[in-house]
């Protein structure tokens, strides 16, 4: 806008302020609308939480892999109606080319693994942090892009993967200081929505879309579910049917309505088997109206869940094996989670968990006169190969320089004073004890 905003016609004195700002002089200073800034005590508590997920993503021998934001629009369209894809960040670049801000990660995941082909030797474990993006109405006022952890392990076809992905989640939680009776993991299988189609002798190609809109369950009232799900088709038996069997919370009550021999069945008995061995079943419990809202998921589903019920799901995943020929590929058996970086943070707030995320710094140096910048940068630069994180200050008064080494919580404050530096030493004060000592420069370390 660098026109007054009383008429477009007439150049105002917008035209002589910068390319950047507006008609009144000042540029838009936030953000575009859905977006963050992460300001450094903002981005302090951002890495803190990011290492966590590095530190169990090294833990649990997982690569690390990245991929780019932009991909392009055809790896994300898909016909099942999901929310992820309605709300795509798409647009067509300069080169006329449909490409969109990625709205999550797999199908990246599964672009790289078909494009190395045969050089890649299963089973592969990839993890990675990335910006995800969607584009609502701002009517919503929800945020437009979050970053996600996600977790994959590529090539196992058995449960012992989706085993191993909730050890992980477990692990971070116990990191955090989070426990199972603050979250719990709910746990089914697509399998189980699949035998109930089975039984009703409904046609394959429902199968996708009924999961999606299943997993409104919670979202939308029954009755709203009832009549989607009627509008695919459905018979009102056969939607009742569903909607019974997906109110379960036992595995033996399902296995009672499907039958012992049902894989669905099998798989989960396996999983929780697993869970009580690896030592985390307190965690997880089963419930049938688990689907999760992403149209790729084939077996196992998850999501963890603050048990006082005020949040939205902290992480989610699942088993996804027929992805990979959804983009003309041979199929690999796959499974994975996400793991946003906002709910997250709102349970650590609640639960008084959220670490301290003031500063810290080794050294402050500082010339007591200007001749003595040059020795002062001399210390500055041979602290900091010895591993030191040195703030070295110029141009302030002394008692500024006290201020702000309580500010950044300095351990020592290295005075370069000129009767010193003439015997070739540097005052050294210890801020905890108060403690002072004359060190020769090149004892310092
Ligand atoms: C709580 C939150 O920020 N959710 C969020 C924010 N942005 C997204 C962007 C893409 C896909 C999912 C997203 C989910």
């Amino acid at each position: 806008r660098l026109f007054s905003s009383a008429s477009s016609s007439t150049l105002t004195h917008g035209d002589e302020a910068s390319t950047h700002a507006d008609a009144d002089g000042v540029v838009d200073v936030n953000p575009p609308r859905g977006t963050r800034d992460f300001p450094p005590e903002d981005m302090r508590l951002r890495t803190w939480l990011f290492d966590q997920f590095r530190e169990v993503s090294r833990l649990m021998a997982f690569e690390e892999v990245d991929f780019p934001v932009l991909e392009s629009e055809a790896l994300f369209i898909r016909k099942a109606g999901e929310e992820i894809t309605q709300q795509l960040y798409n647009f067509e670049d300069k080169g006329g080319r449909r490409v969109v801000l990625r709205p999550e990660i797999t199908p990246s995941l599964a672009r790289l693994i078909i494009k190395q082909g045969k050089s890649v030797s299963l089973p592969l474990k990839w993890f990675t942090i990335g910006q995800c993006w969607r584009y609502e109405r701002m009517t919503r006022g929800r945020r437009r892009e979050h970053y996600q952890w996600n977790m994959d392990i590529f090539g196992v076809p058995k449960v012992r993967a989706e085993a191993e992905l909730l050890q992980a989640i477990v692990l971070l939680f116990q990191r955090l200081g989070i426990t199972s009776s603050d979250v719990g993991i709910r746990v089914s299988s697509r399998k189980v929505l699949q035998a109930v189609l089975n039984m009703y002798s409904i046609p394959e190609h429902l199968f996708t879309e009924v999961c999606v809109i299943v997993d409104k369950l919670g979202k939308l009232t029954r009755d709203e579910i009832e009549k989607e799900l009627m509008s695919t088709g459905l018979s009102s038996e056969a939607v009742q049917g569903i909607i019974e069997v997906l109110s379960l919370k036992s595995l033996s009550k399902l296995e009672e309505v499907l039958g012992s021999g049902v894989e669905a069945v099998a798989d989960l008995k396996k999983l929780f088997s697993f869970a009580e061995q690896y030592g985390y079943a307190d965690w997880i419990c089963f419930d049938a109206s688990v689907v999760r809202g992403l149209a790729y998921y084939t077996g196992i589903v998850f999501e963890a869940f603050d048990r006082e019920g005020k949040l939205r799901a902290i992480c989610g995943g699942g088993r996804y094996d027929r992805l990979l020929s959804t983009f003309g590929s041979e199929d690999i058996p796959a499974c994975g989670f996400g793991f946003g970086d906002a709910v997250i943070v709102e349970l650590l707030k609640e639960k008084g968990l959220l670490p301290d995320m003031s500063r810290q710094i080794d050294d402050i140096v500082f010339p007591l006169d200007e001749e003595l910048e040059g020795p002062a940068s001399s210390i500055a630069f041979s602290l900091r190969k010895k591993g030191r994180a040195v703030d070295l200050v110029e141009d302030k008064r002394l008692k500024w320089v006290f201020k702000h080494a309580e500010r950044i919580n300095a351990s020592r404050l290295m005075l370069v004073g000129n009767s010193e530096w003439e015997r070739g030493t540097v005052r050294v004060k210890i801020l905890s004890t108060r403690e002072e000592f004359e060190v020769k420069a090149g004892d310092l370390e």
